[in-house]
């Protein structure tokens, strides 16, 4: 691991990665890989994911086409000296912020939409100019041997590499020194990544999950939010960081909420739900059981229905679950939809911010003051009104979570801002020393007065006519030499 750190860190000081025109490049060279080799990415993915190849494109490939045509849109003006107000005292001179690469990256991926989770990273990552290690998710492992197959044949392989293996080995790169760490993943793990980056004052991205709540208010078009709602939560088999944990909403809506959702079930992945090449499997046993277990003790009114051998489970919902139990205490990441009765908005509010703060939060209602005021009254990482997931796609977003559910974020320009450091410059010239005494020893009244003026513009009348003076003579004198 040491030694194929130190030959990316070499790779990124000889300062190729730098030039926007090899990024450019690379970007294209990235997409031409996704172009060519659509039909190994998509198998890779649909192995994984119990996936059909169409939803493995409109699912995954398609935000990674997407992002890449962002930044190669983008990349100029993003990496662009931007120029930065000045203030008196540096008038005359130049001052601008300059984005720079930050070196060796480390992006770690997770298995459920294993090609975005590593893929959409690694174009920040490459548009700011570092070299980068992708480390997939050993649990998807088609897509992780996929990528390490296509990869170097389309990168520079001295500036991107994929390791994979798991926990072994993503423990021993977690021992490396890197500029930029960007986990998805569970948030007990994100503790994990976030200590081993302190050991090397790292900054790091991390991209976890929690119970994203969806307030469904009295006021609201029930086919429609229903609807919605089953799309985000049985996608992926409700493997989605962002799917709709669990719902809340008056006890005299369940029933209709229940009724509608089966419905679209139905409209969705037909009476046969196990034939549907729609509907996915769970990625795993291990998984497998822990759903299992999620739902003992509570009421199914829809689905439940399992088979162990191909690891499915039907979209199902729960009612009247109480909040204390299991399936309440642990992100369900899974086809399970648990109906919590809240009085009104004010206990929903109450209850969400009694809890983690979740990656997203969802409300449906036609009164647009209702949702404006649950999300002015709670936090999440992002949130999206009347619907479900769909903040994801806009890059125009950060994508990221708050407190237990991520730090930092990214997607279009903010991956470019993640994988960036902002430096600021200010360029002087030799000359105008005179004013330099300002700030020179030894200080005085009048210097701390100057630079009153200068720096915070207070102004006493007395700097302020002698300012004047000064500048009609400058004027006068341009004007007198003009006339000679
Ligand atoms: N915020 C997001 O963008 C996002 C996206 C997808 C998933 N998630 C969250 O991720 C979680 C599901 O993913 P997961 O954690 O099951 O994925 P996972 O099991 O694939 O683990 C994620 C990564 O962490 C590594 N890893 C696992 N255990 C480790 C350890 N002990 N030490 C070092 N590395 C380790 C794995 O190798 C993998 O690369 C859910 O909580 C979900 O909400 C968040
Ligand atoms: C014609 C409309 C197509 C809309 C496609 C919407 C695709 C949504 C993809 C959602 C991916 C979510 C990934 C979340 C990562 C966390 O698990």
């Amino acid at each position: 691991m040491e030694r194929q750190v130190l030959r990316l860190r070499q790779a990124f000081r000889s300062g190729r990665s730098r030039p926007l025109r090899f990024r450019l490049q690379q970007l294209e060279a990235l997409r031409r890989m996704v172009q060519e080799r659509e039909k190994e990415i998509l198998a890779a993915i649909a192995a994984d994911l119990s996936k059909s190849e169409l939803n493995a494109y409109s699912h995954e490939v398609i935000t990674i086409l997407g992002e890449i045509d962002f930044m190669l849109g983008n990349l100029p003006e993003l990496a662009s000296a931007r120029p930065a107000k000045k203030n008196l005292l540096t008038m005359m001179d130049e001052a601008y912020v300059q984005p720079e690469p930050l070196g060796v990256v480390l992006i770690i991926g997770a298995w459920n939409y294993p090609f975005v989770l590593t893929m959409q990273p690694l174009v920040g990552a490459i548009a700011a100019g570092n070299a980068a290690i992708v480390k997939p998710s050993e649990l998807s492992e088609n897509t992780a041997k996929i990528l390490a197959e296509l990869l170097p044949q389309y990168l520079d392989q001295d500036l991107y590499a994929i390791v994979n293996g798991g926990i072994p080995e993503t423990t021993e790169l977690l021992k490396q020194r890197f500029d930029h760490i960007l986990y998805t993943g569970n948030t007990a793990v994100g503790k994990i990544v976030m200590e081993a980056a302190a050991k090397h004052l790292t900054p790091v991205t991390l991209e976890l999950g929690g119970k994203s709540p969806c307030y469904i208010d009295r006021d609201c078009d029930l086919d429609v939010a229903c609807r919605r709602i089953a799309w985000g939560k049985y996608m992926n088999c409700g493997q989605t960081c962002i799917a709709p944990d669990y719902i809340l909403c008056e006890a005299s809506l369940q029933n209709q909420i229940v009724q509608k959702i089966k419905e679209t079930v139905k409209d969705f992945y037909g009476e046969n739900i196990k034939a549907s090449p729609d509907y996915e499997r769970i990625i795993n046993l291990r998984h497998f059981k822990r759903l299992q277990s999620l739902l003992k003790g509570q009421k199914i009114a829809f689905g439940g229905e399992m088979d162990e051998a191909t690891r499915y489970l039907a979209p199902t919902i729960l009612t009247d679950v109480d909040p204390n139990s299991k399936v309440m205490q642990e992100e369900i990441f899974g086809p399970i939809l648990p109906i919590v009765s809240v009085k009104n908005v004010d206990e929903a509010i109450n209850f969400i911010n009694d809890r983690e703060k979740p990656l997203a939060l969802y409300v449906f209602s036609r009164n647009n003051k209702l949702i404006k005021r649950v999300i002015d009254e709670t936090s999440s990482g992002g949130v999206t009104g009347n619907d479900v997931i769909m903040h994801f796609t806009v890059n125009s977003l950060p994508f990221g979570g708050v407190g237990a559910s991520g730090m930092g974020a990214y997607h279009g320009k903010y991956s470019f801002d993640t994988f960036s450091h902002q430096r600021p410059c200010l360029l002087k010239g030799l000359k105008g020393e005179s004013v330099n005494k300002l700030r020179y020893p030894p200080n005085s009244e009048s210097k701390v007065s100057w630079a009153k003026f200068f720096l915070l513009k207070q102004f006493n009348k007395g700097r302020l006519g002698m300012l004047l003076f000064v500048c009609l003579v400058a004027v006068a004198a341009v004007i007198v030499k003009d006339q000679l």
